[in-house]
Parts: structure tokens; C-alpha cells; sequence
């Protein structure tokens, strides 16, 4: 049995970060985007990321990021992945991976199997994609809201890349998401989250011995 990694996302504190860490996960996530509730300066950044062992991958959640911001957030240190978590393309993504040396996620927001199939153009370009649920159109943001997808769409669907699910995840739903979809990661924000940004140290044990427990 292959072990499902866990991603706990819009960390922003040491016990939410211990309890991810104690709780098994493969990765932690850090917004960097100033409309988040989740947002972390480069200078928290630095200073949290400090907190997370070596075995666990530290991911930086940008949104469409010029070089100027990327490379702010390297010089805070400590950032291992970058998750690309708004329009850009293929290109850039490409481009960011190589200009960086460091591993590039591309989130593909889902709502129908098209978006899912867009994901192929990735292939070379990023190193994995995260699927996550389509936020609506003038959302306030293009993730981290708790909404999920038709989980019943990755049924047959062949990822041209190695990938991961996000998108209303909770310790719920999880074990459910995972017998659907078969993700080999998991991603989660606000189901681990006691109010917008607020992350529960409880929640997020609860979420991965539901995980552990597939
Ligand atoms: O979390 C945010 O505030 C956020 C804002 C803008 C872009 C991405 C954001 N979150 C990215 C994530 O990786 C979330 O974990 C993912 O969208 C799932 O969120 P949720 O549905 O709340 O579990």
C-alpha cells in the first residue's frame, strides 16, 4: 500500500505547523499573496519555515508571480516548491522552473473534464498538478475557499503528470476523495481551519489520521 501524501496548506504559526508535522505530512504550505486571509510576509516566512524539518517539503503558494517576487520569497529561504495557483502558462511555468532550480506544482482549476485535459500541456513544463475546485468568477479568491469538485470526473482520466487533489477536502471527506479519485496527495486549507486564516491543531491531526488511515 503506497502511503498518501498529505500537503496542509496557509500555515502560518509553530503549533499549526508541529501539528502537521506530527501529524504526518509530506508537505506545508505557505501564501504569499496579499488577499489571502492565509497571507505571510517574507520576513514570517523565513522565520516559520525555520520550524519544519528536512523530511517535510516546504511549498510556496504564489499567484501569477513576477521574477521580482519569486525571488523574494527564495531569499526568505527555506522554500523548496513553488505552487503556481493562478493563470500562468505553460511557458512561465517552464521558465520559473528553470530560472528557480526548484520543483513547480500548477494548480488546475476544475470544473468540467476539459479543464482537467488542459493539465496535459503541463507536461514538461511543471512537476506535478494540483487539481483543485474552479473558484467562481469574481471571487474574491482563485482557491483556499473550501469548495470542492466532481470527484467522479478523475474516474478513467489518465494524468499526464504526477498530481494531486485540493478543493473542499476535510477529515470527513477525505478517505471518500481518496476511494474516488485515487489521489496520491491531498491537499487541504480551510477544512483544517477554525475561521478563515485560523488554522485548528486539532483538525489537521483529525484530517491526517484520516488520511493514514486509507
Ligand atoms: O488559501 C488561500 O487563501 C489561497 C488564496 C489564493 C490562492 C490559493 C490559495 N490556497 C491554495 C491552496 O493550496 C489550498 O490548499 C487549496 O486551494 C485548497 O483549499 P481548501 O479548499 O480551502 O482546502
Amino acid at each position: 500500500m503506497t502511503r498518501v501524501g498529505i500537503k496542509i496548506c496557509g500555515l502560518s504559526t509553530i503549533p499549526a505547523i508541529d501539528a502537521a508535522v506530527k501529524g504526518g505530512a509530506s508537505h506545508v504550505g505557505f501564501m504569499h499573496f496579499p488577499k489571502s486571509p492565509r497571507h505571510v510576509s517574507a520576513g514570517t516566512l523565513a522565520e516559520v519555515a525555520q520550524r519544519v524539518p528536512a523530511h517535510v517539503k516546504r511549498v510556496a503558494v504564489l499567484v501569477d508571480p513576477d521574477d521580482p517576487l519569486v525571488d523574494s520569497v527564495i531569499a526568505a529561504g527555506g522554500i523548496q516548491v513553488f505552487q503556481l495557483h493562478g493563470k500562468e502558462s505553460p511557458t512561465r511555468a517552464a521558465q520559473l522552473r528553470q530560472r528557480t532550480g526548484l520543483e513547480v506544482w500548477k494548480v488546475m482549476s476544475i470544473k468540467t473534464a476539459a479543464d482537467l485535459n488542459a493539465g496535459g500541456a503541463y507536461a514538461g513544463a511543471a512537476d506535478m498538478l494540483l487539481y483543485d475546485a474552479k473558484t467562481p468568477d469574481g471571487a474574491a479568491l482563485p482557491g483556499g475557499m473550501g469548495m470542492r469538485f466532481d470527484w467522479s470526473l478523475l474516474s478513467g482520466h489518465r494524468p499526464a503528470l504526477p498530481w494531486g487533489l485540493a478543493g473542499g477536502l476535510d477529515a470527513a471527506n477525505v478517505a471518500e476523495a481518496i476511494r474516488i479519485t485515487g489521489a496520491p496527495l491531498v491537499d487541504v486549507s480551510s477544512g483544517v481551519e477554525s475561521a478563515p486564516g485560523v488554522k485548528d491543531v486539532d483538525k489537521i491531526a483529525a484530517f491526517c489520521k484520516a488520511v493514514s488511515q486509507c
